[in-house]
């Protein structure tokens, strides 16, 4: 069993069809995905609103390294280039969590030790599973709840619609 949360983004391009793409990837392994959210960028905050959706999979034959391989695979076929740290980019894909799996291997952190601090993140999440546990970090719902208001607000449901 392995069962992954994988999130999404881009703020280039045509952002909606590269994180379809992403979804597309792991089409058969999906078990949700959540709706699309319009975020100011956190990090780098000078360059264009992102794109966020976080996507679980499910996938016995897969361990923490093939969703790894994956997300990059289609990060690679959005083309995209790899310059800045937080800077703009096609198409990122995070492995958020998988299973219960701790990794302090830096070619893949789990948890993704950006998570507690994103609304980007975290919003999608609990939309998909309310009751989200982050390992070693306690309820998602807690996570939320102790970002500054400023963060819960620059994240805004859009009416798009990945398939
Ligand atoms: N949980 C993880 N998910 C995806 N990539 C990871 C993870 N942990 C470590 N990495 C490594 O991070 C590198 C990718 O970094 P990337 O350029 O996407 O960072 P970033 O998206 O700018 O920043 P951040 O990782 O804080 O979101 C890759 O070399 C990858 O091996
Ligand atoms: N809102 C938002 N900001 C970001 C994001 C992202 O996905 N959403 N990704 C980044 C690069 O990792 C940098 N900043």
């Amino acid at each position: 069993m392995s069962r992954a949360l994988l999130s999404l983004g881009s703020n280039l391009g045509d952002r909606l069809a590269f994180l379809q793409s992403a979804v597309d990837a792991v089409r058969p392994a999906v078990v949700a995905v959540s709706s699309v959210y319009e975020t100011k960028a956190w990090g780098v905050e000078d360059q264009p609103d992102f794109l966020n959706a976080v996507v679980l999979v499910d996938d016995p034959a897969r361990d923490h390294w093939d969703w790894l391989r994956t997300g990059q695979a289609a990060e690679q076929a959005a083309e995209r280039v790899r310059e800045v740290r937080w800077g703009p980019r096609t198409l990122d894909v995070d492995i958020v969590t998988v299973d219960g799996v701790r990794s302090d291997d830096p070619q893949l952190l789990l948890p993704h030790p950006g998570t507690p601090e994103r609304a980007s993140v975290l919003i999608p999440w609990l939309e998909i599973e309310p009751a989200a546990v982050l390992p070693g970090h306690g309820p998602v719902a807690d996570l939320l709840a102790a970002r500054p208001a400023s963060d819960r607000d620059s994240v805004r449901l859009t009416s798009f619609v990945l398939a």
